[in-house]
């Protein structure tokens, strides 16, 4: 359907503001469908066709020890880019909403890195923080799913909960195609539960500058 673009802006900022007043309130928000469908499908398509030489295996922080990884996290990842149309069309997307959460909420994020992840059937990520106080500078996180007719007996769900310390599971999410998660890095504690089948999403993070002598820290 044709929609003149300052319909799309308008829903763009009434988008903005949902998401910018839900982490004020909650510090986090569960989106069924936030993206346009046409740019969920795309990505999904362009994940289809990628094969598994082009992922890598993932790491955990700063450390490098392989073994340690494996009972944290099984996925493998690929790191979004700007020379692929799709990807692009996603950062872009991103993009607008940084600077639309900058404008509402001053949270000074600079920019946004992103990976596509595959959980084989099986793999799981134990429950972590993507962030911790003063060691990062990744603020903001979002999970899209890029799985059709996702059905919960199939498992996969993230589990969310409310602060570090806390036990008891306040999120259970389906990881079904489109669905957007955002929540803030430091705060909220989460966990991929295993599937029974191949589970895929973009895993990003807003990140604030802390670079000193035009060095980012960390990289990535
Ligand atoms: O795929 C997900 O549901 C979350 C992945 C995650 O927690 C991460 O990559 O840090
Ligand atoms: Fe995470």
């Amino acid at each position: 359907m044709y929609s003149p673009p300052e319909l799309t802006l308008d829903l763009h900022q009434r988008l903005y503001d949902q998401i910018a007043d839900a982490l004020v309130d909650n510090g986090y928000i569960i989106l069924p469908s936030a993206l346009p469908e046409t740019l969920t499908g795309n990505l999904y398509r362009h994940l289809q066709a990628l094969n598994d030489q082009q992922f890598q295996r993932a790491g955990i922080g700063r450390e490098q020890d392989h073994q340690l990884h494996g009972e944290i996290r099984r996925d493998t990842i690929r790191w979004l880019g700007q020379q692929q149309a799709v990807e692009a069309e996603y950062l872009n997307w991103m993009e607008g909403l940084r600077e639309g959460l900058n404008r509402r909420l001053f949270m000074g994020l600079f920019d946004y890195e992103a990976h596509f992840s595959h959980y084989r059937a099986g793999a799981f990520y134990k429950r972590h923080l993507d962030a911790f106080r003063g060691q990062t500078n990744r603020v903001l996180t979002t999970v899209l799913y890029l799985n059709r007719d996702w059905h919960s007996r199939q498992g996969g769900e993230l589990l969310i909960w409310p602060e570090p310390d806390s036990d008891k599971v306040i999120e259970t999410v389906v990881p079904q195609m489109g669905t957007l998660v955002i929540f803030l890095s430091e705060q909220f504690p989460h966990e991929v539960l295993p599937a029974t089948t191949d589970r895929y999403s973009i895993a990003g993070w807003f990140r604030v500058n802390t670079s000193i002598n035009n060095q980012l820290d960390p990289p990535r």
